[in-house]
């Protein structure tokens, strides 16, 4: 078979944390989140074959990730087991986002498989039931498979859905990988700001709480920070490493990336409300 030609590609978006506030920690000493996730129209991409053999097979390699470890692999044992299905996947992966970069890379993989099989296996699950299925893989993953611009609360589970106007951004990972667990864990990590009215939010009253020890820690983090802050409004996303600057016309954002230094590699995505992810279900149902 032809690959190239005859696959049917799903969307793995990216998100940024355009703030990220941490206001306490649960029982299970899981830190307690406010944050606004911006999706971008910029990610990953999947394509699934379904089989009748049961076998969930992964046709791409990651570098550096087992197959068993790979979230994308986990996605689907799970979504198997839980619906019982006898059916399987060989399922096809196009990275694009760099890993541990603070952009849900691997939440993102996780999420589109739990969606896209829910489509090609018919297992007729709800949204809401793929994002809490989609919490046991990882924080991030139910605000993937809603697909939605959103606060979200909690440790990302609560989430509440809302319409930014259009911005474009600059993500810039500064090549350095930053371990989410190693950060949750710092002493110094602030814990309790006080929560925000979400509804009345503005990025200049809020701030990324992780961002601090990460520049200590990472002085490459700090260096980019400052430069694209002579720029335009700038931000580190999730646990690092990737850092956005804000800019209301593409070509400005566009110009800040041809003057990137050598060393930092960057890509400008627009903001949206509606991840492609979502965009590709309807259009397929
Ligand atoms: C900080 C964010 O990037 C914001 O988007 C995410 O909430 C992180 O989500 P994630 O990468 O999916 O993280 P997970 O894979 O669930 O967790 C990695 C590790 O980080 C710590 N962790 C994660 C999320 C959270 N709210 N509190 C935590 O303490 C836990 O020790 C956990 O074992
Ligand atoms: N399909 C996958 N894609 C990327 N990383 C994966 C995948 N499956 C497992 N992983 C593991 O997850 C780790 C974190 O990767 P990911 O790209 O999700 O980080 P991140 O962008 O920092 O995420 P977040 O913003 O949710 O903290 C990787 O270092 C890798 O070991």
């Amino acid at each position: 078979m032809d690959t190239q030609v005859s696959l049917d590609w799903w969307p793995s978006p990216a998100k940024l944390n355009l703030f990220l506030h941490i206001t306490g920690r649960n029982d299970k000493g899981y830190h307690l989140l406010q944050s606004l996730f911006q999706m971008l129209d910029v990610g990953d991409s999947l394509a699934f074959i379904p089989n009748d053999s049961g076998d969930i097979r992964l046709a791409t390699a990651i570098s550096g990730v087992n197959t068993e470890d790979n979230l994308i692999y986990r996605a689907a044992r799970l979504l198997q087991s839980h619906v019982n299905t006898p059916q399987g996947c060989d399922i096809y992966i196009e990275k694009q986002l760099p890993m541990g970069g603070g952009i849900g890379g691997g939440s993102s993989n996780a999420a589109t498989t739990l969606v896209a099989l829910n489509y090609y296996w018919q297992c007729g699950l709800s949204t809401e039931t793929l994002a809490q299925l989609g919490l046991e893989l990882g924080a991030d993953v139910p605000i993937f498979v809603h697909g939605k611009t959103a606060f979200a609360e909690g440790v990302g589970e609560q989430i509440h859905p809302v319409s930014l106007d259009e911005s474009w951004y600059l993500v810039v990972f500064p090549g350095v990988n930053i371990s989410t667990a190693e950060v949750f864990s710092h002493p110094d990590l602030p814990r309790n700001t006080t929560p925000i009215d979400w509804q009345h939010y503005t990025f200049d009253a809020t701030q990324n709480d992780c961002q601090k020890i990460v520049c200590k820690s990472q002085p490459e983090v700090a260096k980019l920070l400052q430069w694209l802050l002579h720029y335009a409004p700038s931000r580190m996303t999730g646990t690092g490493a990737c850092v956005f600057a804000t800019f209301s016309d593409p070509d400005q954002a566009k110009a800040v990336q041809q003057a990137l230094p050598e060393n930092w590699h960057g890509f400008v995505a627009k903001g949206v409300n509606t991840s492609p992810l979502q965009l590709k279900l309807q259009e397929m149902s």
